[in-house]
């Protein structure tokens, strides 16, 4: 195992991330917690602004050829934008492994809440350093999926690209969620302005084709059974051209908050494989639909805010089925409200008249799907351009 004084440790954090106190939370807690371990960072980095994370990082990269580790302060979107600079400007030609020690500093913090499950009793100060202990430890760094999509096709050009999410990969009303909050960001610093944006996209549909593509090494698609309790081979077909409510795959969380937990399976049944967990809501397969009219839209949201309840309980939102009537609920029989599939990805070829559907959120950035075109998003083990696999101490 590597010892620190053979490490080259980046420490990077945002000051604007979250309730901008990353500076203050670096300078009082993780630097010292650094020098009394005896561990001296080769550099420490508040960025400047959008993409300056991943130019640092990048830079960083080229002077310490041998073992690095970034201990990042931030939201998963500084994340994000890091793992996107390594994929698309930085030129690398061997195998690198990179792990990062994460300190959560931002508004949500999905990936280390799902990877240190919160607990009220844990002192709040502690329960930010788990990932610095565990660095401190020399334990081993865990590997890190990641979920890439391309958006193609269609006739604008501009928008043809590839993102790589470490998160969460959604279109329908978590995109619109999204885009939405951004708007909020100023007036609501805080996670409330999801639901502020929940509340007012909750009645939108979403009329897409949708492909599940099989997990690569299995050949198969696999769907959550409440009765078993566990995953099994999916019979349904593949193909769903069908209105969405919701259409969300995750890589790594199980939740997007640190109570929100939308993929609960994503800890309780480990993946052995690369693979995506995919929540899918389909109003039409509602028993008690019989059109598509605003009335039936504000009838069935009026219904959903259940569904997000289940998600607060410890997601239990994925047990819910519908009573002949329509009414949602953890009963014994009757269909899924949430399908829960675990596959190696999906295709997203949103109605070309539907332009809401077109939105696509890779980690909390939202993109555009071109009129005519689609998503395709694929899980993998690790960044294509050279080989880069990212890891996390836990
Ligand atoms: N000095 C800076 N001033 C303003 N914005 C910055 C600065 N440094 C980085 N950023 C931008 O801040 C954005 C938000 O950061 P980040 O995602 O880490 O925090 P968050 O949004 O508060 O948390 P989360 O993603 O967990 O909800 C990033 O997209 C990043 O580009």
């Amino acid at each position: 195992m590597v010892s620190h004084s053979d490490l080259s440790i980046l420490v990077l954090y945002n000051p604007a991330c979250g309730d901008n106190t990353a500076r203050e939370f670096f300078e009082t807690h993780v630097l010292p917690r650094l020098e009394r371990s005896g561990i001296i960072p080769s550099a420490v980095v508040a960025t400047e602004g959008v993409g300056h994370a991943g130019t640092v990082v990048i830079d960083f990269l080229k002077q310490h050829e041998g073992d690095v580790a970034i201990v990042l302060g931030s939201g998963d979107g500084t994340l994000h934008e890091i793992i996107n600079a390594l994929a698309f400007s930085y030129t690398n030609t061997t195998q690198r492994a990179i792990p990062f020690v994460l300190v959560p500093c931002g508004t949500a913090n999905a990936l280390y809440s799902s990877l240190f499950t919160p607990s009220s009793e844990q002192d709040p100060i502690a329960s930010r350093l788990s990932s610095l202990e565990a660095f401190i430890a020399r334990s081993k760094p865990k590997s890190l999926a990641l979920a890439c999509t391309s958006l193609v096709g269609g006739t604008l050009q501009q928008n043809s690209r590839t993102v790589i999410s470490v998160v969460v990969t959604s279109t329908a009303l978590h995109a619109s969620i999204l885009k939405d909050s951004e708007l909020l960001r100023k007036d609501i610093p805080g996670i409330e302005r999801f639901k502020v944006a929940a509340q007012q996209n909750i009645t939108r549909w979403y009329r897409s084709r949708v492909r599940l593509l099989p997990i690569l090494s299995t050949g198969i698609v696999q769907v959550y059974d409440a009765d078993a309790d566990d995953f099994v081979p999916y019979q349904g077909s593949l193909d769903m051209s069908a209105s969405f409510w919701y259409f969300l795959s995750t890589v790594n969380v199980d939740r997007l908050e640190p109570a929100f937990r939308i993929t609960p399976l994503m800890s309780r049944i480990p993946s052995q494989d690369v693979s995506l967990d995919v929540v899918v809501v389909r109003p039409e397969r509602d028993p008690a639909f019989t059109s598509d009219t605003p009335t039936t839209r504000e009838a069935f949201a009026r219904k959903t805010g259940v569904v997000f309840s289940g998600a607060y309980q410890d997601g239990n939102h994925i047990r819910f089925r519908y009573r002949q009537d329509g009414e949602i609920g953890d009963y014994r029989s009757g269909p899924a409200v949430v399908e829960y599939f675990r596959c190696g990805g999906w295709e997203w070829v949103p109605d070309e008249a539907d332009e809401r559907a077109r939105l696509i959120c890779t980690d909390g950035t939202v993109l555009e799907v071109a009129k005519g075109g689609k998503a395709v998003c694929n899980a993998i083990a690790a960044i294509p351009n050279g080989n880069i696999e990212c890891l996390v101490y836990t």
